[in-house]
């Protein structure tokens, strides 16, 4: 499959990484990043873990349904990712790890017993969410230097998207397992695996296996729709390491760039042959968020001063990050 995104290598964090990783997430606001430090065994094992999880009794991943704070268990049908497009929910399942803190890794409310019953299950998961925690705000610290955000006596510019990522306060960030089902009929109607979208957060990163593919992107440079493909890890330059990851511009970058950054529309699509095969697919995604009281208003930066009327200098009312996911949540899950 031909691979429209780029592969950027984020291990040296340097004024030519930033300007790669700024080229990518404003052309097609979706990118690949390698130079992370996902071992291969590591992913695997996650997979392993969700597809396991996902085999228990509907009765028993019931009882830890999603809570008002968008923590457990997501049923099939009960997301809607383009409410204003489907009528039904996606054919899909979830399990939502939310109110994150990043220092121990932990949630705030219960997650399955399952996870539990083996203390290596919820050590993986542990050290999932502080290293998925971690690299979203690695990535933002190129980013912010890519685009050129000034000091302000508060913050140094490098550390303007940190800043509000104070790892022990709440945040919307939500580490999740997504399966869909196989599905073989070939009724074009029912190809729709999760609706288009944009995701809310400032960024998102997911890992997805080889045969399973089915995301893709609104390209807003060829303007059509682009397919996301497994990208093989590079094993002679990181042996023993996972493949690229991918990560997606959110809103709230959008919101911050005054939308220079883009949040690109996506969906998951059963392609043809994943359809024909059978195949379930299992996806493994982070949504990293800052703290709820954080507002996304634009940072200052000679790059995006003089936009007016995209992203939030058009709006009057400055929002928070907890206002703009709820709106969110609440037209997902209606
Ligand atoms: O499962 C995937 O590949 C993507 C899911 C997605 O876009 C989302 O949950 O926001
Ligand atoms: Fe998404």
């Amino acid at each position: 499959m031909s691979n429209p995104l780029q592969i950027v290598d984020i291990s040296l964090v340097d004024a030519a990484t930033a300007e790669e990783l700024l080229n990518a997430a404003t052309s097609q606001g979706f990118l690949f990043v390698e130079g992370h430090d996902f071992e291969q065994s590591e992913v695997d094992h996650l997979f392993e873990l969700s597809r396991q999880f996902f085999e228990l009794p509907s009765e028993y991943k019931q009882q830890y349904s999603r809570s008002n704070s968008n923590h457990g268990y997501v049923d099939y049908g009960g997301e809607n990712l383009d409410p204003t497009t489907q009528k039904l929910g996606d054919p899909k399942e979830g399990l939502n790890f939310s109110g994150l803190d990043f220092l121990t890794g932990l949630t705030e409310e219960d997650i399955p017993q399952w996870f539990k019953d083996v203390p290596e299950r919820h050590e993986l998961v542990v050290s999932t969410i502080k290293k998925m925690y971690q690299l979203s705000i690695k990535i933002l610290r190129i980013l912010a230097i890519g685009l050129k955000i000034e000091d302000t006596n508060e913050t140094k510019g490098s550390e303007w998207f940190a800043s509000k990522y104070d790892p022990s306060k709440a945040s919307g960030s939500t580490f999740r397992l997504l399966h869909y089902p196989g599905q073989k009929s070939l009724n074009p109607e029912a190809v729709i695996r999760a609706g288009a979208h944009t995701d809310y957060g400032s960024m998102t990163l997911l890992f997805q296996k080889e045969h399973q593919e089915g995301l893709e992107i609104y390209s807003p440079v060829s303007k059509g729709w682009e397919a996301v493909p497994y990208v093989s890890p590079n094993t002679a330059k990181y042996p023993g390491k996972a493949p690229p990851i991918v990560v997606n511009i959110g809103d709230q970058l959008s919101y911050w760039s005054a939308g220079l950054l883009r949040s690109t529309i996506h969906r998951v699509k059963f392609p043809k042959a994943v359809q024909e095969t059978g195949q379930d697919r299992l996806s493994i995604v982070f949504f990293s968020h800052p703290n709820d009281d954080a507002l996304l208003t634009p940072f200052p930066s000679p790059l995006t001063k003089d936009i007016k009327g995209r992203g939030a200098n058009k709006d009057t009312v400055a929002i928070t990050a907890k206002q703009h996911l709820d709106k969110r949540l609440a037209a997902t899950y209606k």
